[in-house]
């Protein structure tokens, strides 16, 4: 059977106080209980930007305002590919509360803080980009 390749998009979602927002995969989940930056998949017909809003809203309940690409990789998994955009985004309300409709959990982390949280392989890349964009 032919590999797959999946398009994903992930949000840096910073808040005032400039902490990232990383949430937690449900213990069922491909990847179980790592940590990642919100997303997911972008379905047939949809643009990053709705694919990234829609994800967030089925995810957490709240509404973001997608912004620029700040990253782009690509990860082999041992059955799958990701094609795999992080763009920066912001709530649109910054007072929305986070709710966990499909993630397990979330934390606003600092960038020091965020390589103590165990990420899937292809987050390896994107945070030390993360860091050297940010640094
Ligand atoms: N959202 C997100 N996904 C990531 C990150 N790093 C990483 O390897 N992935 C992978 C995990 C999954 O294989 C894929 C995202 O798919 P998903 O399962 O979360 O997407 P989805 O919500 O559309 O899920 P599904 O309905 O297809 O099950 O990308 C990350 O930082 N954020």
């Amino acid at each position: 059977m032919a590999r797959r390749h999946i398009r994903v998009v992930g949000a840096m979602l910073q808040n005032a106080e400039g902490r990232y927002l990383i949430t937690q995969r449900p213990p069922k989940a491909t990847l179980p209980l790592l940590w990642e930056f919100p997303g997911g998949r972008v379905e047939e017909g949809e643009s990053d930007e709705q694919a990234l809003a829609r994800e967030i809203r089925e995810e957490m309940g709240v509404e973001v305002v997608v912004m620029d690409q700040a990253l782009h990789t690509h990860h082999e998994y041992p059955t799958y590919d990701i094609d795999f955009r992080v763009y920066r985004c912001r709530l649109s309300s910054p007072e929305s509360a986070i709710h966990h409709l499909r993630v397990h959990d979330h934390r606003w982390v600092t960038l020091e803080e965020m390589s103590k949280y165990q990420f899937p392989d292809a987050d390896a890349k994107t945070l030390a980009k993360l860091l050297g964009l940010e640094a």
